[in-house]
């Protein structure tokens, strides 16, 4: 099953600090079985971030694209304005459960505007963009990621509760 990270990231994008929460997403994706098939460092651009998303779901048809960074309250924060214009459907179930589970972390977990939601047969999660709340968000959403997944492709697999 293939998955793209986009790490969304002015420093990054400029050189300037190694990529770390991208790097840590794209390990933790493969130790799952996912074959990263596409990984980019934009800056906080609206557009460039529009742009990436719409070509990974509608040309590359990822079944999972996980985004790092831009999700504060910075003036160049815009993943998730970047990404509710893309998406076709949100789930909120999983941004509050993320920003709920980081509460038992971090009180700075309220302050991530991060989305998830459908493009097409895509499913597109905004995650933080610190390496910590990188790798405390993929415990919480690893165990869902693959059944969220097959009910996005159209399985009729039932869920694990019955
Ligand atoms: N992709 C990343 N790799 C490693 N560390 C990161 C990454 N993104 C963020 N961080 C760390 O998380 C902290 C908070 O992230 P924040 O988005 O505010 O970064 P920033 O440095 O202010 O902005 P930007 O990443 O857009 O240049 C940063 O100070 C940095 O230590
Ligand atoms: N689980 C978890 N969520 C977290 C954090 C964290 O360390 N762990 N950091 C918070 C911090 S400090 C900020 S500023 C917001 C937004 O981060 P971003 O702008 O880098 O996306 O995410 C928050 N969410």
């Amino acid at each position: 099953m293939k998955a793209g990270v986009l790490t969304v990231s002015d420093k990054g994008a400029r050189g300037e600090r190694e990529d770390l929460s991208g790097k840590i997403l794209m390990e933790k994706l493969s130790e799952a079985g996912f074959e990263v098939a596409a990984y980019e460092i934009v800056p906080d651009e609206y557009e460039e971030i529009v742009a990436l998303l719409v070509d990974w779901a509608d040309r590359l048809q990822l079944p999972l694209i996980l985004t790092t960074g831009g999700t504060g309250l910075s003036p160049r924060d815009v993943t998730p304005e970047a990404t509710r214009a893309v998406l076709e459907k949100e789930i909120p179930g999983i941004a509050e459960t993320l920003r709920a589970k980081g509460l038992e972390h971090t009180p700075y977990s309220m302050l991530s505007r991060g989305l998830a939601g459908i493009r097409r047969k895509s499913l597109i999660i905004n995650l933080p963009g610190s390496p910590r709340a990188v790798e405390e968000a993929w415990e919480v959403l690893s165990p869902v990621l693959r059944h969220a997944i097959e009910k996005i492709q159209g399985s009729e697999a039932e869920c694990a509760r019955g």
